[in-house]
């Protein structure tokens, strides 16, 4: 996968096609009998765990069922890319993409043994694939196909400021694990939920920035989720409810998140992460945005804005994606970054 620059000014376009998530219907029957994870088959993969993260989302972990090792390309799009698998709902033939989730740290991973894959999901209201898959039960078997790189990391990126909506964080956590892999690296996520039980726990690494007072508001209501009522009802000083929230359990993602800053401390200039909630009126701004790119150190060519997220999100700040001969391309910089200086920031929407 190249990058092509499109035209003069900061947007980059993909140079393959990104057949990601666009829903198709299959003419012949799959071939779910191929063993490892690839992209020309369906393999099948056993839900081993579903984790609830919210309401409505959950984090799915899967096992291919014939213990198959991963193929080099799934190991070697891992390392680089922002990377996709479809899943199909069989009785409608059709199927969608998801973005794994990296792999904990935790242990060292055999080389030979297939990697669990994971992916955050979100039930949408009458989503035909999503809600078959939340009503799964543990122990069904899926079909898998992939993997799909959606947008290759280039090699002298080392500073990516990433605009991430609801489930869109899923892409960002995979740059950051490719990040952490890079010597100077530094990444900074903006992460905007409609809903705190998407991010419980979740703290802004920049408090300062909050500087509204909506947004600080948004961060106090972030530790104390509720808490004067919580106060009064357990009998609780406000400070001791402030402590108890802190100590309370983070959610899924939000330690996730923890853990991959832990690890990205080790080579590099870090990763932050800051928490917005529409609930608690806590908008990501321009400022903010504007705020993280002055903030650089790094040579020129080398930093780049992501945004991921729905497609309302997308366009809000970038502008539409457009579709051109039957495939999804970048379509011109819009939204609040085209208003913006963005100097040697380059912007790519996933
Ligand atoms: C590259 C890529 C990666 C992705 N990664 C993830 C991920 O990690 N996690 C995740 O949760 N999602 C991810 N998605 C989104 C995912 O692919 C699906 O789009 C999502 O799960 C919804 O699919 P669905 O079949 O459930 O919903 P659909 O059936 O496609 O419906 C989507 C919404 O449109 C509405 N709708 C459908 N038909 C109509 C109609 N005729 N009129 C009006 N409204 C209608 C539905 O009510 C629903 O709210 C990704 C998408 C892409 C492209």
């Amino acid at each position: 996968m190249s990058w092509v620059r499109r035209r003069a000014g900061p947007l980059i376009v993909l140079g393959t096609s990104a057949a990601g998530g666009a829903a198709y219907r299959f003419f012949g029957p799959s071939r779910p009998t191929d063993e490892s994870l690839n992209p020309h088959t369906f393999t099948p993969y056993t839900l081993i765990n579903k984790q609830p993260v919210s309401s409505t989302s959950a984090i799915f972990t899967l096992r291919n069922a014939n213990g198959a090792p991963d193929s080099q390309s799934v190991k070697e799009v891992e390392k680089r890319s922002v990377w996709s698998i479809q899943i199909k709902q069989p009785q409608l033939q059709i199927a969608r993409a998801y973005t794994p989730l990296p792999h904990t740290t935790d242990g060292r991973k055999d080389e030979d043994a297939p990697q669990n894959i994971r992916l955050l999901i979100r039930q949408e209201t009458g989503g035909e694939v999503s809600t078959y898959l939340h009503r799964l039960p543990e122990q069904a078997t899926l079909e898998l196909r992939g993997p799909n790189a959606e947008f290759e990391l280039p090699r002298n990126v080392k500073e990516v400021i990433f605009l991430a909506g609801g489930t869109g964080i899923a892409p960002a956590m995979q740059v950051a694990q490719a990040l952490s892999r890079r010597t100077g690296s530094k990444m900074q996520v903006l992460w905007a939920n409609r809903k705190r039980e998407e991010c419980v726990g979740g703290v802004s690494d920049d408090r300062e920035t909050a500087s509204s007072p909506q947004n600080r508001l948004g961060w106090w209501k972030s530790i104390l989720v509720g808490s004067s009522e919580t106060a009064t009802l357990v009998g609780l000083s406000k400070d001791d409810a402030v402590e108890s929230e802190i100590l309370q359990d983070k959610g899924l993602i939000v330690k996730e998140l923890d853990a991959l800053k832990a690890n990205n401390t080790i080579a590099t200039q870090g990763l932050k992460v800051q928490y917005y909630v529409d609930e608690e009126k806590t908008f990501i701004q321009p400022e903010d945005v504007m705020q993280r790119m002055a903030s650089t150190s790094q040579e020129k060519g080398s930093k780049l804005i992501i945004v991921s997220g729905p497609d309302g999100f997308i366009e809000h700040w970038a502008g539409r994606k457009v579709w051109v001969d039957g495939r999804e391309t970048q379509g011109p910089l819009g939204g609040e970054l085209r208003e913006m200086n963005l100097g040697d920031w380059k912007v790519f929407k996933l």
